[in-house]
């Protein structure tokens, strides 16, 4: 239990952090929900649950990095009976691997499958995370899904706090995004931190 909640969440906050210095304008723009949302033009630094459902741009932040960086792709299963499956005779007793990370960039679904887009997520029902969490979308299943499915899904989510004090660090440090000319690099200290 704690490996399985503590990897994970640790994962994908660093995984979010890698994306939003690689989109420069996503973390501009989220930072400036966070200021208006849990600052509030003041001193605030305490979140409480309540903010977590008014920072409508860092769940699909949050929900595009799990899907370019699912920190556990593969979902194992035993069939419980015969079944077949795109042609394919599969057994009973057969333990299957699905591969969620492949179908989360599936060209076939994902438009720009390879590209990170929160703006993707936008406008999906307020709460974005809630058919994923609960495994009822087949093209994305961070969490899986049925009996086995993760119980730590919205525990897990919640667990951005970190996410939200590294956006507005204010600390020194550079950074060099992989593949980038040294005259992109970044400072921490670079960011319009409040
Ligand atoms: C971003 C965070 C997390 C992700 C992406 C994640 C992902 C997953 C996945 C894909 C599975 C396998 C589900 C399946 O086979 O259908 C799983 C299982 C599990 N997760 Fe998580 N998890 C996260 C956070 C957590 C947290 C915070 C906890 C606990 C506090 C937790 C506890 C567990 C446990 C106990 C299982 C095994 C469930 C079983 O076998 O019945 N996870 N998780």
């Amino acid at each position: 239990m704690f490996l399985a909640g503590s990897s994970t969440t640790a994962s994908i906050v660093e995984w979010a952090m890698a994306e939003l210095i690689n989109h420069p304008d996503e973390m501009r723009k989220l930072q400036e929900e966070i200021r208006t949302t849990i600052h509030g033009g003041g001193d605030n630094q305490q979140i409480t649950e309540d903010h977590l459902g008014k920072l409508h741009r860092l769940k699909p932040v949050l929900k595009e990095t799990l899907r370019l960086h699912m920190p556990s792709p593969l979902v194992l299963r035993e069939t419980v009976e015969d079944t077949e499956l795109l042609g394919y005779h599969v057994p009973a007793r057969t333990r299957v691997i699905i591969d969620v990370g492949a179908i989360a960039r599936d060209p076939a679904t994902w438009e720009r499958a390879e590209e990170f887009l929160p703006e993707q997520w936008f406008g999906d029902d307020g709460g974005p995370l809630a058919a994923a969490a609960a495994g009822q979308d087949f093209t994305f299943l961070p969490f899986g899904g049925g009996r086995r499915g993760c119980p730590g899904a919205g525990f897990g989510m919640a667990s951005v706090d970190p996410l939200r004090r590294a956006c507005c660090a204010t600390s020194t440090g550079s950074y060099r995004p992989v593949g980038r000319p040294r005259s992109t690099w970044m400072r921490w200290g670079d960011w319009p931190c409040g």
